[in-house]
């Protein structure tokens, strides 16, 4: 800190006013929205992009202003832990120290003056009054000074500066230029194993914004007419998918959804959706169990192929709102929802595919949600594989001898994948396939017997599905 710059140790007191995104524009919209998602995430864990469109519709942000909110919240938020660092480095004092809503801002400030063309003297000065609107002046004098030492360089020599040795530390490294937790690099190098050399590839592709995929439904419509209405391109591998072209979210509002002839749906959920109803069975393959159902895109799916093949679809969901999207988006098909555990629905058993879609860390879809790779703990995943087994044990139960159980979790992190499923499979006695046979025209699927997909490769989000006949 600089002898004329303010001591910054007046951040500490908290904001005197309540935050909230219902407050009336300020004369800076666009910031003034970014930084009221931010608070949001940070105070009450809020989704960015739930939470911002919201708010742009409320307040009437639109253009140019909207753009820049988008990009100013989605690419702080995306790179919370980097900025952290960074402002940590210009701080005098532990970063924990620094009260919520200025650090908020410092980081909104940072992401400004380091990943955006904006003159580094607007970026100070519009955070200087946002987070005075905030916090008070008395913060001012330390939002200036910090954000003044960070502007002395740009992002290279901050990375430079922060980085570890790539040969001595190649996780930490990439962590940091791709702006990750290294807790999360690491599951991800993990996944990759000796191909590693993807993991640049991997990390880099959390930050790109992902293309609208559609899911065309079995029966209703085909890909092709799909793709001719919306001007979308046909899916490389899932023979009901529809790409849209890019900025076409719109297209996902209109009629053919409102209609339910389709559904937006990520490639990947398609692929593994589709995988559950492909290996042979001998005898009856009638009776299907969609054992965590919420919010129901591969229950569609899959009771619309249940239609077309004469079988029917009991859908579980423990959360009764979430249960209720499940009917509602399953409506006209031969599907049944339950509001029950699934680890112990009170079901007749004795069904002949069960998909076990279980709840867990998202990792595989963090370019869907830009502060979830910050807001996810390792801890997590150790309560998620709990449960995850215990799922996975009474799909099993559940399934009739020759039966199938596919598993599926959007996470490469092998805790979640493998480690959950080839103990399950082991415990149940049930025989291990091969996956990848069941992803016909889908290449690098690794080395099998389960299928990892990956944004990096096949850009959809980074599935894991792997099968086991029941004994
Ligand atoms: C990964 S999501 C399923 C996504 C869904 N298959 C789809 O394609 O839309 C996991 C779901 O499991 C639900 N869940 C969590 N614990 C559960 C339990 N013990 N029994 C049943 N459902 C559970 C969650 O509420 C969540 O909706």
């Amino acid at each position: 800190m600089t002898g004329r710059q303010r001591r910054p140790d007046r951040g500490r007191r908290p904001a005197p006013r309540k935050p909230g995104p219902r407050r009336p524009p300020a004369q800076d919209p666009a910031r003034r929205a970014a930084l009221d998602v931010l608070r949001a995430i940070t105070e009450r864990d809020a989704y960015a992009n739930l939470l911002l469109p919201e708010l742009l519709r409320e307040r009437r942000i639109s253009g140019r202003d909207a753009a820049l909110a988008t990009e100013l919240t989605y690419g702080t938020a995306r790179a919370q832990g980097l900025l952290d660092e960074i402002i940590a480095a210009c701080l005098d004092r532990p970063l924990k120290t620094v009260d919520r809503v200025v650090l908020d801002g410092l980081r909104l400030g940072a992401y400004q003056l380091l990943r955006t063309r904006i003159p580094p003297h607007a970026a100070v000065a519009s955070t200087v009054d946002l987070v005075r609107e905030e916090a008070g002046s008395h913060v001012s004098g330390f939002v200036n000074a910090v954000l003044r030492r960070v502007a002395e360089k740009d992002e290279q020599s901050w990375l430079e500066q922060l980085t570890p040795d790539r040969e001595s530390d190649p996780i930490g490294h990439l962590a940091i230029r791709t702006a990750h937790p290294r807790w999360v690099a690491r599951a991800f190098a993990e996944a990759l194993g000796d191909k590693g050399a993807e993991l640049e590839a991997a990390l880099r592709a959390d930050d790109e914004r992902p293309a609208v995929h559609l899911l065309a439904k079995p029966g209703e419509i085909s890909a092709d007419e799909l793709a001719a209405i919306t001007g979308g391109d046909v899916a490389p591998y899932s023979p009901y998918g529809v790409h849209l072209p890019s900025g076409g979210g719109d297209l996902a509002e209109s009629e053919v959804i409102r209609e339910r002839l389709a559904a937006v749906q990520d490639e990947g959920s398609q692929l593994v959706a589709l995988a559950a109803t492909k290996a042979a069975l001998e005898g009856a393959d009638e009776r299907w169990l969609d054992l965590c159902a919420g919010p129901g895109g591969k229950a569609v799916l899959l009771g619309s192929l249940a239609a077309v093949s004469g079988a029917t679809l009991d859908a579980v969901e423990q959360a009764p709102h979430r249960a209720k999207l499940v009917e509602e988006a399953t409506e006209g098909l031969p599907v049944t929802v339950h509001v029950a555990d699934g680890r112990d629905p009170g079901l007749e058993p004795r069904y002949d595919r069960v998909l076990l879609d279980a709840p867990c860390s998202g990792l595989g879809a963090l370019r869907r949600r830009p502060e979830a790779r910050w807001r996810r703990q390792p801890s997590d995943v150790a309560d998620l594989t709990r449960l995850q087994s215990e799922l996975l044990a009474s799909a099993f139960r559940l399934t009739r001898p020759g039966g199938l159980v596919t598993y599926v979790v959007c996470s490469p992190h092998l805790a979640e994948t493998d480690g959950v499923f080839t103990e399950g499979a082991r415990r149940a006695g049930a025989e291990v396939l091969d996956a990848r046979e069941f992803f016909p025209g889908v290449p690098a699927l690794g080395d099998g017997p389960a299928v990892q997909l990956w944004p990096h490769r096949h850009g959809t989000d980074a599935m894991f599905c792997a099968i086991a006949r029941a004994r």
